[in-house]
């Protein structure tokens, strides 16, 4: 029963010292386990069992099947010829019921920690659980037919169905989540819930227990146990993202729970066995990290199993147009908003820059530029304030007048100042010119009154 937790042994281990009380046969507990003396239990003998319901195991023990109705969870060792068989079978039974209802009492907490998980991302709006109903069971909300996504959909298709290792690579925004999820939806653990663990969100003290959990006390705040995420995956998909930003002693760590396929929380005792199929993501170049020593290369080798890169927007330009109306759907049919399309000037523009943040950026643009049109078509883009950088690609195809250049410069300033004209911190000031001047200036150039003083 090496899987129970501490606190299930501590209690079990009490039952049982009753039951030596009330039987009166203290020689009965030979087995020490967890600092407590308690019956030796296993569950991993079941086969030896007799028709008699009672076998002979290692050194010369004798082990009991205990059962919740029909179902063996466990065995009780005893060294034979101590106690009666009635006695022995009576206890049995007890400590079944005790077994059982502890078991029960683990998998309730289990599923409430994945529940309380789920309610935390929901709040959070990073949602798996939202994520996972709209990419429900195929690659359908994976838009994309270049030649390089179609090689993605392939290697997606290859992998999904065995237990391997999937290492996503690509710049930040390029789809590695919703690729993730893609395999976790057409693997055989799609029942069961993926959880994602963002490496790179927290700091390095927190994230051993974000990943492995910890026990109630094991250090200072740990005021209850938690169960890590790694434990919430159990039987399904651990994403692991940013994982080039894992701190190296966690590394350690990581390695060996994916070879031996066991964790221990933050000062636990008991080694838990886990079957976690893990699909870690990164956006940097995880050679280049080995070669600075900043990861392990054995852990490198490790998840390097079945590389998948996503191509990055720039790469696959063609993808654009139905990338763009995938998400004005979207956003049309989230705000009720009645959208019908978007004109091909500006398609064009989309297609001329160079998209630093990939597909995500294309979305928030577009999600902006749903919210904010009032015609029916979109022919115009509407940039968030700040993205000077693509606002001048997208206009590099057009001169610009020199009211416009001061306009731009003059308000970009006003900005920094807070909306300050005159006096110390001025924007008049900055640019080194009388505020009148600078009013008269804003007054002609039409600048909005909030970035005037
Ligand atoms: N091929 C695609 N089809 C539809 N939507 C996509 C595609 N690729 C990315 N997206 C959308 O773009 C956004 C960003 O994608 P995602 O979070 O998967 O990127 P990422 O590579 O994991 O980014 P990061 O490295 O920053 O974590 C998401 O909203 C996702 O749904």
């Amino acid at each position: 029963m090496n899987n129970l937790n501490k606190d299930s042994w501590a209690m079990l281990a009490r039952f049982c010292i009753e039951i030596a009380k009330i039987t009166n046969r203290a020689e009965f507990f030979t087995v020490v386990a967890d600092g407590l003396k308690i019956l030796g239990i296993d569950k991993h003998m079941l086969s030896v069992v007799n028709d008699n319901n009672v076998i002979s195991g290692t050194n010369d023990l004798l082990g009991i099947p205990l059962m919740a109705g029909t179902r063996n969870i466990g065995i009780l060792w005893t060294e034979p010829n101590i106690v009666d068989a009635e006695l022995l079978q009576a206890v049995a039974s007890q400590i079944s019921i005790v077994l059982a209802y502890i078991i029960a009492n683990e998998e309730i907490e289990r599923q409430a920690a994945k529940i309380q998980n789920l309610e935390k991302e929901l709040a959070e709006g990073s949602s798996s659980f939202n994520k996972e109903i709209e990419t429900t069971g195929n690659h359908s909300k994976i838009i994309g037919t270049s030649p390089s996504m179609e090689k993605v959909r392939t290697l997606v298709s290859q992998v999904s169905k065995t237990q391997s290792t999937v290492l996503l690579l690509g710049e930040t925004g390029t789809g590695k989540e919703i690729i993730a999820r893609a395999i976790h939806q057409n693997s055989w653990r799609k029942d069961e819930a993926m959880v994602t663990v963002n490496c790179a969100a927290l700091p390095e003290n927190l994230i051993e227990s974000e990943l492995f959990g910890h026990e109630k006390g094991s250090y200072t705040g740990a005021a209850e146990r938690r169960i890590g995420k790694w434990e919430l995956a159990h039987n399904g998909t651990l994403f692991l993202d940013e994982i080039g930003d894992m701190p190296l002693n966690l590394q350690v760590k990581l390695l060996r729970a994916l070879q031996e396929k066991e964790i221990e929380r933050i000062g636990g005792r008991t080694p838990i066995k886990t079957d976690v199929r893990v699909i870690a993501a990164t956006n940097k170049d995880l050679q280049k990290e080995v070669n600075q020593g900043n990861f392990r290369s054995d852990l490198f080798f490790r998840l390097n199993i079945f590389p998948i890169t996503i191509p990055s927007l720039r790469e696959r330009k063609q993808d654009i147009p139905a990338l763009v109306l995938h998400f004005l759907e979207k956003y049309a049919k989230r705000s009720g908003r009645k959208i019908s399309g978007i004109s091909n000037k500006v398609i064009k523009k989309l297609s001329a820059y160079n998209w630093p943040g990939n597909v995500r950026e294309l979305e928030n643009l577009i999600e902006r530029s749903v919210l904010l049109t009032s015609q029916p078509i979109i022919n115009q883009l509407y940039l968030p304030v700040g993205e000077e950088n693509m606002a001048s690609v997208l206009e590099s195809t057009r001169v610009k007048t020199i009211d416009e250049v001061d306009r731009e410069h003059i308000m970009r300033v006003l900005k920094s100042c807070k909306g300050k004209v005159a006096g110390p911190g001025g924007a008049a000031e900055a640019l080194r010119m009388p505020p009148t001047t600078l009013h008269s200036m804003i007054k002609r150039l039409g600048i909005k009154k909030r970035f005037s003083e």
